[in-house]
């Protein structure tokens, strides 16, 4: 039977986490004991994800180019339809096994189911079929939490006339994150953070990023991630991390550090 009281439960708090395609080649165990430790603190799960790895491996398998601008592949008409199977044919499924295996009920989706991940197109001119995110289907992503399942997001978006377009996975998990107003993002990468000078920070300011944009000192991958961590904190997203797949890294935060003497 189905009481009001269940049917009105107020949405639980949520963490999105990003996995970078050179994380897909397999979890650690720190991983997903953090990972079980957020369930049973009570954290809804949602899980996006990368694979440019993949994506590069198929590129070359079929002889097509590519390069990218600031961390965001130029996709020509050839290279969508690559991307689109090496993330939701290869990489998405991969994943999802990994974590049903490891006991979580994960589900995969691209932006195409329900349209997800609604999308136009960012600047045809320029990137060719690359995505921006104008709407993440927030109620289907709700459905799912409510029954115990883990979301786990290949980033490729539809648009209306049910076209694919390559979105970087930074950019979806940001969307993500700020459509379901998460409590907190982290970005899993193969580095423990953000380096400068040689030294992993612990903490970074988004004032610091501008600089480290401007002296070239954050470049490439970075790029989009910092980017997206300082838009989601601007909307008010209280924690935005960068890390290693031990969730080690960098902690972005709007306020500036008192100095301690
Ligand atoms: N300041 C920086 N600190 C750490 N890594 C950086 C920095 N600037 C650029 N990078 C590069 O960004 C990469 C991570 O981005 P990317 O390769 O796109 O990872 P992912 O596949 O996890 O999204 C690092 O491996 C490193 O080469
Ligand atoms: C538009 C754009 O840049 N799309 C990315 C999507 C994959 C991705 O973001 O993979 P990582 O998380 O491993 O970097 C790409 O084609 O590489």
């Amino acid at each position: 039977m189905t009481t009001s009281k269940s049917m009105h439960h107020t949405a639980r708090k949520c963490i999105v986490i990003k996995l970078g395609g050179s994380t897909l080649e397999g979890l650690n165990n720190a991983f997903f004991s953090n990972f079980k430790k957020f369930q049973e603190d009570g954290y809804d799960i949602i899980i996006t994800h990368g694979g440019g790895p993949a994506i590069n491996r198929e590129l070359a398998k079929q002889q097509v180019d590519s390069h990218t601008i600031n961390g965001i592949r130029v996709t020509s008409e050839d290279a969508i339809d690559i991307v689109k199977s090496a993330l939701i044919s290869q990489v998405n499924p991969k994943l999802v096994y990994e974590l049903n295996k490891a006991g979580i009920s994960a589900i995969g989706l691209s932006g195409f189911d329900q349209f997800l991940l609604h999308a136009n197109y960012l600047n045809k001119e320029k990137y060719g079929y690359v995505g921006e995110v104008v709407d993440v289907n927030t109620n289907l992503l709700q459905t799912l939490l409510s029954q115990g399942i883990v979301p786990v997001i290949a980033c490729v978006g539809v648009t209306m006339d049910g076209q694919a377009l390559n979105i970087n996975g930074d950019t979806v998990a940001s969307s993500v994150a700020l459509a379901m107003n998460a409590e907190s993002l982290l970005l899993v990468t193969d580095v423990s953070g953000i380096r400068i000078n040689d030294e992993y920070q612990q903490q970074a300011t988004p004032s610091n990023i501008e600089k480290w944009i401007e002296d070239g000192q954050i470049y490439g991958g970075m790029i989009p991630k910092v980017q997206g961590a300082v838009q989601v904190l601007n909307a008010g997203i209280p924690s935005v991390q960068i890390v290693n797949d031990s969730l080690l890294g960098t902690n972005i935060t709007i306020q500036e550090l008192s100095k301690v003497k």
